[in-house]
C-alpha cells in the first residue's frame, strides 16, 4: 500500500503491520535523533502499528503520528510530509492501527496512593497515563483513601458510566475490585466489566500474566490495543462469607513468608525473601487436611495435555484460545475423583489459577487462565530443605514442575482445614490475609473478564 507522492517513499508492508516512511518525508521526534549518530541523523522511519496511537492532519499533505517509543516507553510524535492524501492516509492508518481491538473509551481508574510503596500515582502520571491521554481515551481517577473503599466503590459505581476499570496499585488492589464486582446484586453481569491493572504495587501478578509486559507504559498499551478476555475466578466460601480470587491461595512457608513480614515492609520485595530464608532455618511445623475433587494429578497428562493446547491455539475472534475444557482428552465428570489427605509434615500449599504468582515466579507451569481448573501445588516438609531450595532455583521458569518432592494436581473444587501447631501462621488468598479457619474454593471458570493483547496469557513453552 503506497501513500506518498514519490513510489515507495511512505507505504506499508504486506501485512500492513508496519509503516515504512523514507527520511526524505519525516521529521521524527528530537529523542530519537539525538541517540543517532552523525550519519544516522536522518534515518528512515519503521513504525509497527501496534505502538500508533493517534493521527492528526496538518494539511492535505502532512500529518503528525503520535505513538509509544518501543525504546523509551514514552509518547513521542513525528511529522510525515509529502502524502498524495493526508485525510485518507489518517483513516487507513487509525483503522489498521486498531484493527480487532476492543473499542472501550470510557475507563475508570482506582489508584492505591500508597500502592508499590507510595509509587502508584507517579507511575500512572508520568507512565501510564500518557499512553491513555495520547490515544484520546477518557479516564475518569478516583484515590482509593482506606483499606476497602477501592471495593466498596466498585459495588456501589453505575457500571453503565464507564467500559472499563483500571486498578493502579497491586494484586490487593486488584484484589478489592473485583471483590466489589463480587459484592453487587447484578454481579453476574457486572463481571463482564473489564478490569484491569497497571502495575504499581509490590506484587503486580495479574498485569504480567495478562500482558507478559511489566513497564506500566506497555501495559497500558496492551489495555488499550486490547481485546476482550475472559479468566478463571475461583469462589472462596469461608464460614458462609463468599469472596473471589483471581490468583492463589496459599498456606505454608510462602504465605507465611509474605504476609508474616509485614514489619520489614520498608524492604520492598526482599521482604519475603528474608521471611523465607529465616523460617528455612527455623523449620517449622504446618500442618492441613485437603479434600480436593481431583480431575488429573499425573504430571505427565498434564504436561502431554498442555504441549497439545501449546500446538493447537489458536486466536479465536474473542481473543481466548478455542481449546476450552471441553477439549481436554482427560476433562469429564466420570473422571473427577475425590481424595483427601492429612498432612502432617506440610511446607507448601499452594493453589492457582494463574501461571506467574510474580514475574519471576511461575509456579503453575501448566496452567491454563481458562481450563475451569485450579492447580494445586503440595510440598511436604521431610525433608525440610532440599525441596525447598531446589524449588526456589527452578520456580522462575517452572521446570520444579518435574520435582519429585513436588505433588500437583487439577481440582475442580477443594476444602481446606488449617491444623492449629501451637505455632502463629498465616492463610493468603491473592497476597491478602484471610481468617486462620476453613474455607472451600469452587473454580468459577471464566468468570473473570479483562482488555489484554492477543499474545496475553499466552500458553508458554514447558
Ligand atoms: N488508601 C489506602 N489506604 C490503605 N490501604 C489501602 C488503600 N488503598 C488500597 N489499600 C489496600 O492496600 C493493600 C495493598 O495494596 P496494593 O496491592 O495496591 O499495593 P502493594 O504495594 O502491592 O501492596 P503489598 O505490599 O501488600 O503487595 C490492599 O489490601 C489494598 O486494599
Amino acid at each position: 500500500m503506497q501513500f506518498g507522492i514519490k513510489t515507495n517513499s511512505i507505504r506499508l508492508d504486506e501485512d500492513e503491520r508496519t509503516l515504512y516512511v523514507d527520511k526524505a518525508c519525516v521529521v521524527l521526534p528530537s529523542d530519537l535523533r539525538s541517540c543517532c549518530s552523525l550519519k544516522e541523523l536522518k534515518p528512515d522511519l519503521l513504525l509497527s502499528l501496534k505502538y500508533l496511537l493517534r493521527v492528526d492532519v496538518v494539511d492535505s499533505q502532512a500529518v503528525i503520528l503520535h505513538y509509544l517509543s518501543q525504546s523509551s516507553r514514552k509518547c513521542t510524535h513525528c511529522t510525515v510530509y509529502s502524502l498524495n492524501n493526508a485525510y485518507g492516509f489518517e483513516q487507513y492508518l487509525m483503522k489498521r492501527a486498531y484493527a480487532g481491538t476492543h473499542g472501550l473509551k470510557r475507563f475508570f481508574v482506582l489508584i492505591n496512593p500508597f500502592g508499590g510503596q507510595g509509587k502508584a500515582n507517579k507511575i500512572w502520571q508520568q507512565m501510564a497515563s500518557p499512553v491513555f491521554q495520547t490515544a484520546h481515551l477518557e479516564c475518569n481517577i478516583v484515590f482509593t483513601e482506606y483499606r476497602n473503599h477501592a471495593r466498596s466503590i466498585v459495588a456501589n459505581i453505575d457500571l453503565k458510566s464507564l467500559d472499563a476499570i483500571i486498578c493502579v496499585g497491586g494484586d490487593g488492589l486488584f484484589h478489592e475490585c473485583l471483590n466489589g464486582l463480587g459484592d453487587r446484586k447484578d454481579n453476574a453481569v457486572a463481571f463482564n466489566t473489564p478490569l484491569c491493572m497497571i502495575p504499581g504495587g509490590t506484587g503486580n501478578a495479574f498485569s504480567y500474566n495478562a500482558t507478559q509486559e511489566t513497564h506500566p507504559a506497555s501495559v497500558a498499551l496492551e489495555i488499550i490495543k486490547g481485546v476482550k478476555k475472559s479468566f478463571d475466578l475461583m469462589s472462596f466460601d469461608q464460614k458462609g462469607d463468599i469472596s473471589y480470587s483471581f490468583l492463589s491461595a496459599n498456606y505454608g512457608i510462602i504465605a507465611d513468608s509474605d504476609v508474616g513480614t509485614d514489619n520489614l515492609r520498608f524492604m520492598g520485595e526482599n521482604r519475603t525473601i528474608l521471611g523465607f530464608l529465616i523460617r528455612l532455618f527455623q523449620k517449622p511445623t504446618w500442618k492441613c487436611k485437603v479434600e480436593m475433587e481431583v480431575v488429573s494429578s499425573d504430571r505427565n497428562e498434564m504436561r502431554k495435555a498442555y504441549l497439545q493446547r501449546l500446538q493447537q491455539a489458536t486466536i479465536n475472534k474473542n481473543g481466548g484460545t478455542t481449546d476450552r475444557i471441553v477439549n481436554m482428552p482427560w476433562y469429564n465428570e466420570g473422571n473427577i475423583s475425590r481424595v483427601t489427605i492429612d498432612i502432617q509434615d506440610l511446607s507448601v500449599f499452594y493453589a492457582g489459577l494463574l501461571p506467574y504468582v510474580a514475574a519471576d515466579m511461575r509456579v503453575f507451569p501448566v496452567c491454563d487462565i481458562d481450563d475451569g481448573l485450579i492447580d494445586v501445588a503440595i510440598i511436604r516438609s521431610n525433608p525440610f530443605r532440599r525441596p525447598l531450595l531446589s524449588m526456589f532455583m527452578h520456580i522462575e521458569t517452572g521446570e520444579h514442575f518435574n520435582s519429585d518432592f513436588l505433588s500437583y494436581y487439577k481440582v475442580r473444587s477443594f476444602r481446606f482445614t488449617p491444623i492449629d501447631t501451637g505455632a502463629h501462621h498465616y492463610f493468603v488468598l491473592d497476597g491478602e490475609e484471610y481468617p486462620f479457619v476453613p474455607f472451600e474454593c469452587r473454580a468459577a471458570p471464566g468468570l473473570g473478564t479483562t482488555l489484554a493483547s492477543q499474545a496475553g496469557f499466552k500458553l508458554l513453552s514447558l
